[in-house]
């Protein structure tokens, strides 16, 4: 299973996903072992701009690796890419190449998936279905039952995710007790099984200011998160330790986390902030309760750095690394 290649998908032509995926493959370092799902054309031109020498083989799964070079299951896109300006004519064959890479994965060709960074605004106009993220996604593809959690991990921080890409007028009508036990339970398991960590301590955030200060700024956490941390306390006995729900701010104290192997938060920026501002650059995005490994980088598009050989491949190296340990341990896991 180890020997598998890992399926890479560079995400929105546009952007600075293709330049990591050539610049990693170009490194006279990198031992191999990537297939990137892609446009080859879309990957010579961006080569070329960049100044960078990389072989590109076409592939098919289940047929062996080149020994240098890269890999590439081709998924023609519609238009040609144009560094720094995305172009919404390619959405749906970006998706497709999405759709190939997890394919690929699920058959067994692949030992896991790693994503580099999409545009959710050119998706969601250039297919006119609504696309919220990667994770969502991932999850209808794989026909998991499961609710995947995203969870970013960089510095000394792993942050898992209650809600994700949704409005902030409507967190608070998406938290519910089962939402809140789902994410516990998924996290929970992942860093025993995934992660290899025996017995987690996790701490969950409020919603609130202050948790709610006993109820005078906001009731979620007396009527929804405790009750459902004290079921799932009892669901998982002695095989984590949940805390909680403490304040959002105090969580990210150094004490606080000194006592914690993962921080789960009720929304998408009450997480990614503090990590961000610690390790921007180099942490990685992984979804948990997925039946396959995914891994991504914590960055975007960044359409301003296209084609300039100024995209720092930190994260992208780091999702790479976090894969192969995940798949590792999954593999370990199930012998
Ligand atoms: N994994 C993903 O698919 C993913 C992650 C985050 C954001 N996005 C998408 O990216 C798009 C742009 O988002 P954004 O502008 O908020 O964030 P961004 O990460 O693209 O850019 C924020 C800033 O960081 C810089 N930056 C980003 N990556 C860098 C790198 N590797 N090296 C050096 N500098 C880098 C950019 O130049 C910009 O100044 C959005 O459409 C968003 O949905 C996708
Ligand atoms: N929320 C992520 C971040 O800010 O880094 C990012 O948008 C990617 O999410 P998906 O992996 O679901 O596409």
């Amino acid at each position: 299973m180890t020997s598998l290649p890992l399926a890479v998908t560079p995400g929105e032509p546009a952007g600075i996903g293709p330049d990591l995926v050539l610049q990693t493959a170009a490194d006279a370092a990198w031992p191999g072992g990537l297939v990137a799902f892609a446009d080859p054309e879309a990957l010579a031109r961006r080569a070329r701009e960049l100044g960078v020498m990389v072989t590109l083989h076409e592939w098919a799964p289940g047929a062996p690796l080149p020994s240098s070079g890269l890999p590439v299951y081709p998924v023609p896109l519609a238009q040609p890419a144009e560094a720094g300006r995305p172009d919404g004519a390619n959405a749906a064959a970006t998706l497709a190449a999405l759709d190939r890479a997890v394919e690929a994965v699920l058959a067994g060709h692949c030992m896991g998936l790693v994503t580099g960074p999409l545009s959710k605004a050119v998706i969601s106009d250039g297919t006119s279905r609504p696309f919220s993220g990667h994770t969502e996604y991932l999850a209808e593809r794989a026909g998991a039952t499961g609710h995947p959690v995203m969870m970013l991990i960089g510095g000394n921080l792993r942050v898992a995710l209650v809600t994700t890409h949704l409005p902030l007028r409507a967190v608070p009508d998406a938290i519910t007790g089962d939402k809140v036990i789902r994410v516990v339970r998924t996290t929970a398991e992942a860093l025993i099984e995934d992660f290899a960590i025996p017995e987690p301590r996790i701490l969950v955030t409020g919603l609130n200011p202050h948790a709610g200060e006993g109820g005078h700024l906001g009731h979620e956490e007396q009527q929804i998160i405790e009750p459902a941390l004290e079921r799932i306390r009892q669901e998982l006995g002695d095989r984590a330790h949940v805390e909680g729900p403490v304040p959002g701010d105090t969580a990210f104290t150094p004490r606080c986390l000194r006592e914690a192997d993962t921080v789960i938060c009720m929304y998408h920026d009450q997480g990614l902030a503090p990590l961000k501002q610690q390790a921007f650059g180099g942490a990685v995005n992984v979804s948990l309760g997925l039946p396959f490994v995914r891994t991504s980088v914590d960055h975007g598009t960044a359409f301003d750095l296209a084609a300039s050989g100024n995209a720092g491949g930190g994260s992208f190296r780091e999702a790479i690394a976090l894969a192969r340990t995940l798949a590792a341990n999954r593999a370990r896991a199930t012998v």
